[in-house]
């Protein structure tokens, strides 16, 4: 297996157990493409953490990059940033400690967006050289599962309007693409009002997705999942009569501090890895030989 996977030998790549690792894709490796979907998160998972030494935007960050916000709301989207993100990330906190911050976080920078009267026709133009990055082998990554008629399940608690306009801009809107997110809702004259449905934030995506089945994909049982943080490890909560589970996750930032816990939950952990070179090596391996038996 590692001789057909390489990239599983990579200096970023750490594994709780390569043996379980191996089983679980040569399991996806023997049902193929057809059993298989691909449920990831969006923020720092398909996109880029950091590029060049500076850190790249979450969709939320785009939005406070443009000139659709006012020079006093992006003051406090900082301050909103500055002091929860590191709650968000703090490896002493329970998850069940940080919610409670996730919620007013995100409650508060949503109640400061749409005091802004964005315009939906502006958020494209918005987008553009917003400086949001899809991680490099994004290209090879959508065609893969594009050709093989693979589900791309992307479930977000960024800003969905804004995560869609990044992958238009990107050219890889797919049809296999679905997206569970944020979304703005908007009055009769085009200016957002509202943030629709129930609130995704970084730690109620088991709920979002126990409570959302519909978004899901039933007949294919083996999933791929990548995320970022460890609140993106039941993202495949949704998914009926789940056969085999591959849970890579991209470990980012306070990388010694968080190490044993992204090993301890995640199979693969992708440690400062900017690109999606393993994610597509195990891709490509099951969707090559569909029936086939590889070698070792
Ligand atoms: N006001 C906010 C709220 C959240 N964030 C970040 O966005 C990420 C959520 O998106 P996923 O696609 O990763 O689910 C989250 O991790 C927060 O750090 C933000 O930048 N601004």
């Amino acid at each position: 297996m590692l001789k057909m996977i390489p990239e599983l030998n990579k200096a970023t790549v750490r594994m709780r157990d390569r043996g379980q690792v191996e089983t679980i894709i040569r399991n996806m490796q023997r049902e193929g493409a057809s059993a298989l979907q691909v449920i990831s998160d969006f923020d720092m998972t398909l996109t880029r953490f950091a590029h060049k030494g500076k850190r790249c935007p979450t969709t939320h960050n785009i939005l406070h990059n443009t000139n659709l916000i006012s020079e006093e709301c992006k003051a406090k989207m900082s301050n909103l940033v500055a002091h929860y993100y590191p709650i968000e990330i703090d490896s002493s906190k329970s998850v069940e400690e940080k919610i409670p911050h996730m919620v007013e976080w995100w409650m508060r920078a949503h109640d400061l967006l749409i005091q802004q009267k964005i315009k939906k026709v502006q958020l494209a133009q918005a987008v553009k050289g917003s400086g949001a990055k899809l991680r490099e082998g994004y290209k090879s990554f959508f065609k893969v599962l594009k050709q093989n008629s693979v589900p791309l399940l992307i479930f977000s608690a960024g800003v969905g309007d804004i995560l869609e306009e990044v992958i238009i801009e990107h050219g890889v809107f797919d049809p296999n693409v679905r997206i569970f997110s944020n979304y703005m809702d908007y009055d009769e004259n085009g200016v957002a009002c509202t943030f629709k449905g129930e609130l995704i934030h970084s730690f109620n995506k088991k709920e979002g997705a126990l409570q959302n089945t519909h978004q899901f994909v039933h007949d294919r049982t083996n999933v791929l999942l990548l995320g970022d943080s460890l609140g993106d490890l039941d993202m495949a909560e949704g998914v009926q009569d789940l056969k085999n589970l591959l849970r890579i996750g991209y470990l980012n930032d306070k990388v010694e501090e968080r190490r044993e816990a992204y090993v301890s939950s995640y199979d693969i952990v992708l440690e400062e890895d900017e690109t999606l070179d393993v994610p597509n090596a195990i891709l490509n391996y099951i969707t090559a030989g569909e029936g086939t038996s590889p070698g070792q």
